[in-house]
């Protein structure tokens, strides 16, 4: 059966279609994204997109892409967008290696104007380019697309305050409200914005003014009286000028599963000259989709609740995201001192059952990490010991706040970072590799990482007794299954561990590599090669005298660590060894390149860049030969399309 959905190969084909066809065609795309998200290993942003797919029609249909520009924040919503620009054929590869990403990126397509992944930058950019569209005296709209989740980081407050000081014209923002970040969003902003959504004086009202609208002679003439009737209704429940103090004309909120309402609605505003617009459009996390949108939580990402899971399997392993979290949760009940902290990541971070049983110890403070590392610094000021857990690759964004409040003033805050290392199908944007490097420049800053889930209890128990800041990483996923019903105990800080002696040469490991390091001397141990094998633990301070004594007992040291190579795990030891007149020990530096790492599995990526046992053992016996041992300096990705 030919379906609507075949026939749309580019935006232009959705120009002649009705409503009726777009309604039709809105359920066949509902149907192929379940169908993808379905066929993909690691899952998807299924939810989000179900939320957005007429709101995705209505805006192909009425802007010319990519002369108008649409920038889509986070841009994990940006399915239903690749679909109609000329992608369906290659979204069974979505987050596939060497498939497409699974968000907006510009090397994909010409419709993807802005990159993304982390949340809250569509509004600067659609900034820029409005302010480079008007330099360039040319003439587009530019519409950035943000949730009510994103909408809580601090930067896009910082871009609506910019783009209403600009006045710039042809400026949208769409705010998507479904009332959800991943969990339930957070904040007053959320609160006031959402009393509208359950309202009934309100929706009445509105539906009221709608059917007026439409059933008068002249109904498109008295919109602009009703939209004054509406934001009068509006404003007895928020301050919906909230918008307006920004600068902005406020349109909404109107129905985002509408297509007429929102066309209707997007061609008035398409005529509001000399100012910007916000249009408030309230939408349904997995709409379309029953089981969706009766959990958006758990299907905002991932397939794991479309899968039947097969009762006879073994449980699988826990995460180190669930092993941190039992652990704060002992402390927290261990400790009075000790709170915890999330940006928006109750769920990833794994803290959202002991949000559950603590809520009075667990912070979600929004997607706004920067203000997440300074609330710590405060709370830290008074005696509390809070546990900032924040993925290695959203730290990124509360750096000034480690340095300027936490670092420089020498306060007792354990940085929890998570994902660090190979974050998987999330790729290029969530890459945890550069926290080694910005954590280990700071004064006063203990950077470590457990080999193991036993391990990283007992760092999080060492971070907390410790005077200072403290951080400590680990990746995504399982670790090698060590116990964690052992009580906790506190670690020597810069103490490493010989886990092995070897005459032949030292593979030392920080964090995940070891466990890999161990398996690389059994195989070197097989050809007779007599490899040490070092548990690092610490990356600043270094364990000083356990590396100068390897190095100097073998033929010299090889690091691994899932960071990169500059400023890294590698470059501390190196430099030690300098410093001892032993560089020549340094045999070699398994680490990530100065490049960018796009998406794929975590196996599959730790064998590409050596950072697996065979890659380990293979450098250890190039070293020996004397040849230079690295990682692999390209990005090695192939193409599935
Ligand atoms: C800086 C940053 N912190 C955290 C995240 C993780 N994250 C991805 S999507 C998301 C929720 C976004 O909510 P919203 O913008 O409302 O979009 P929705 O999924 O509801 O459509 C979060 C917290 C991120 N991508 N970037
Ligand atoms: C878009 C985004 O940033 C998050 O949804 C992220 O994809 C979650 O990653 P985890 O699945 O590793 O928690
Ligand atoms: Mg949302």
């Amino acid at each position: 059966m030919a379906q609507l959905l075949d026939r749309i190969e580019t935006p232009r084909d959705l120009r002649g279609l009705t409503y009726e066809q777009l309604q039709t065609l809105a359920g066949e795309i509902r149907e192929f994204l379940v169908r993808t998200v379905d066929g993909i290993g690691g899952g998807g942003h299924l939810a989000s997109n179900l939320g957005v797919v007429e709101l995705s029609l209505a805006l192909h249909r009425l802007f010319d892409s990519p002369k108008d520009k649409i920038v889509w924040d986070v841009s994990h919503q940006v399915y239903v967008h690749k679909i109609l620009t000329g992608r369906k054929d290659r979204m069974h590869t979505i987050r596939q290696f060497g498939g497409l990403s699974g968000f907006a990126d510009r090397k994909e397509s010409e419709h993807d104007v802005f990159g993304a992944g982390h949340a809250g930058t569509s509004i600067s950019a659609a900034v820029g380019m409005a302010v480079a569209r008007d330099l360039k005296g040319e003439d587009f709209y530019t519409i950035a697309v943000i949730g009510d989740g994103a909408m809580t980081c601090g930067m896009a407050l910082e871009a609506m305050n910019h783009a209403g000081h600009l006045g710039l014209h042809r400026l949208i923002v769409i705010l998507n409200d479904n009332a959800m970040s991943i969990s339930p969003n957070v904040g007053a902003l959320s609160r006031n914005v959402n009393k509208l959504r359950v309202d009934p004086l309100y929706r009445n009202a509105k539906r009221e003014i709608g059917e007026l609208v439409e059933h008068l002679p002249l109904g498109r003439q008295v919109w602009e009286g009703a939209k004054r009737v509406k934001a009068s209704l509006r404003d007895l429940l928020v301050p919906a000028s909230f918008w307006e103090q920004f600068g902005f004309e406020y349109y909404g909120p109107i129905d985002g599963h509408d297509i007429r309402e929102l066309e209707a609605t997007l061609k008035a505003i398409k005529k509001v000259e000399g100012k910007p617009v916000l249009l408030h459009v309230l939408t349904e996390k997995g709409h379309g989709v029953p089981e969706a949108a009766a959990d958006p939580i758990k299907s905002h990402s991932g397939t794991y609740w479309l899968k039947k899971t097969d009762p006879s399997a073994p449980p699988p392993r826990p995460t180190y995201s669930q092993v941190f979290a039992q652990a704060v949760q002992e402390l927290i009940e261990s400790d009075p001192r000790v709170v915890a902290i999330t940006a928006a990541m109750l769920e990833g971070t794994g803290l959202a059952p002991v949000h559950a049983n603590h809520p009075g110890r667990v912070f979600d403070v929004a997607i706004a990490e920067q203000h997440a590392v300074t609330f710590a610094a405060g709370l830290a000021t008074q005696g509390i010991r809070p546990i900032a857990a924040i993925y290695s690759t959203f730290l990124q964004r509360g750096y000034d706040s480690v340095v300027h409040d936490v670092v420089v003033q020498n306060l007792p805050v354990v940085f929890a970072m998570d994902r660090a290392g190979f974050v998987g199908d999330d790729g290029k944007t969530h890459q945890g590799f550069i926290d080694i490097s910005y954590m280990r420049c700071l004064p006063n800053m203990v950077v470590s990482a457990p080999k193991d889930e036993r391990e990283l209890r007992d760092l999080l128990y060492t971070g907390i007794q410790h005077n200072g800041p403290f951080a400590v990483r680990y990746p995504r996923g399982s670790g090698p299954g060590a116990p964690t019903n052992l009580p906790m105990q506190a670690l020597p800080i810069g103490k490493g561990e010989l886990l092995r002696e070897g005459r032949d040469i030292a593979l030392v490991g920080f964090g995940a590599p070891v466990t890999e390091c161990l398996k690389a001397a059994n195989l070197l141990a097989a050809e007779g090669i007599d490899a040490a094998v070092v548990n690092a633990r610490f990356a600043k301070p270094l364990d000083e005298e356990l590396l100068l004594g390897v190095a100097q007992s073998t033929a010299g040291i090889i690091t691994a660590e899932e960071n990169v190579r500059a400023g890294g795990f590698g470059d501390a030891v190196l430099e030690l060894l300098a410093d001892h007149g032993l560089a020549d020990r340094y045999l070699g530096a398994l680490a990530m390149p100065d490049a960018i790492v796009d998406h794929g599995p975590q196996a599959t990526m730790r064998h590409l860049y050596r950072l697996d046992a065979e890659g380990i053992a293979a450098a250890a016996r190039e070293a020996l030969a004397g040849r230079g041992a690295t990682s692999n300096t390209a990005t090695p990705t192939p193409s599935l399309a």
